[in-house]
């Protein structure tokens, strides 16, 4: 699901961009005649740019198209520049030295897609412009050679396929970045499981799946007993090994489809979709043991975990709800002596 507030910021953004391209146009549609005398066409290029970017900011601010915003501001942003370009000389233009910008732009305010998309046009655009450079108008009237124009026209056209390459580059690098980011943000750092953002992502999913489609859904949590007896016997880092190591097992246990996540401290939580309460008891049963069974850290501890259960009562529980009663059977099982397994009543 989108971000709200991401999305707000972006059209707020958007809105600031348009409005700084209007200054900049009224600005020089102003300052031009005072800095140098030019031609008439550049006046009403510069009126018809002005109204383009006009229309496009009213739309953008209207918001009745979101998903249309992008790909109006990059349209936008080449019919502002193309005008400008055809009467001034095409590839021969000062203007054209913009052109590599594009894709760049393309990939920061787009994707992929947009990027590639604007680089074709652009190289399209530029290969007409050089084979027919006689036919572009040049109101400054000056008079280019073929051989300089093919050889702007093969420079441009390699000035904009690597700035699309170093857009997708750049694109490539900012998913990987992005991707790293989310993960550490919903990863424990010291179990590497899921913590509890990352938990509550499936959590919430999968519990509307299961009341959608009527099925089974179990939740349990898990907590190591007399934990702080290791902490304060043995030290936090031998404690931290256990935790790492129980957490370890007990994501052993589990299949592919149940969600295991520390829940803070010394506890943990399962998420276990299309399970009935007896087979949560089973696979509960299987972890305690393992648990029991098991040694941990250089030192050989035993340690043992005790375990309380809830499942889900239809369309009115919900996420508090069960962890609430998973919580009191968790509670349950230490008051009736701990390393065993408790179910709701
Ligand atoms: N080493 C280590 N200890 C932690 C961490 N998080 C919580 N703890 C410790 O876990 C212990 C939890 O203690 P208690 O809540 O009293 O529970 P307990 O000793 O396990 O006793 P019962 O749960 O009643 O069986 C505390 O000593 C915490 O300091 C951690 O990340 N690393």
């Amino acid at each position: 699901m989108p971000d709200l507030s991401q999305t707000k910021l972006n059209h707020k953004l958007t809105l600031r961009i348009i409005e700084m391209t209007l200054v900049t146009l009224v600005f020089s549609l102003l300052a031009r005649p005072i800095l140098a005398e030019l031609h008439p066409y550049y006046f009403w290029i510069a009126i018809f740019d002005i109204i383009i970017t006009s229309s496009l900011y009213l739309v953008v601010r209207s918001n009745k198209w979101p998903k249309w915003h992008i790909s109006l501001s990059l349209i936008s942003s080449l019919i502002i520049i193309l005008p400008m370009l055809s009467i001034s000389g095409g590839v021969n233009s000062q203007v054209a030295f913009f052109l590599p910008l594009y894709p760049i732009v393309g990939a920061l305010i787009g994707g992929r897609l947009e990027s590639r998309l604007m680089s074709l046009f652009l190289i399209v655009a530029v290969l007409f412009a050089t084979i027919f450079n006689h036919s572009i108008i040049n109101v400054s009237g000056e008079y280019y050679a073929d051989n300089t124009s093919y050889l702007r026209g093969f420079w441009l056209i390699l000035a904009i396929m690597f700035s699309a390459i170093f857009g997708q580059f750049f694109l490539n690098r900012y998913t990987e970045l992005t991707k790293k980011l989310t993960a550490e943000n919903l990863q424990d750092p010291l179990t590497e499981l899921l913590n509890r953002r990352g938990l509550n992502l499936h959590f919430s999913l999968e519990l509307e799946q299961a009341k959608e489609t009527k099925s089974p859904f179990c939740l349990m949590l898990i907590d190591i007993d007399y934990f702080k007896k290791i902490n304060d016997q043995y030290g936090h880092d031998v404690g931290d090994t256990c935790l790492i190591e129980v957490a370890d097992r007990l994501n052993k246990g589990i299949q592919s489809h149940h969600y295991l996540a520390r829940f803070g401290g010394e506890e943990f939580i399962i998420v276990l979709p299309n399970t009935h309460l007896l087979e949560a008891e089973k696979i509960a049963e299987q972890l305690r043991q393992t648990i029991e069974d098991s040694h941990f850290s250089h030192l050989k501890l035993p340690i043992t975990i005790t375990l309380g259960i809830a499942r889900l009562h239809g369309e009115r529980d919900n996420a508090l709800k069960i962890i609430k009663r998973a919580d009191k059977a968790l509670y349950r099982g230490k008051e009736k002596g701990r390393n065993r397994i408790e179910l709701e009543n």
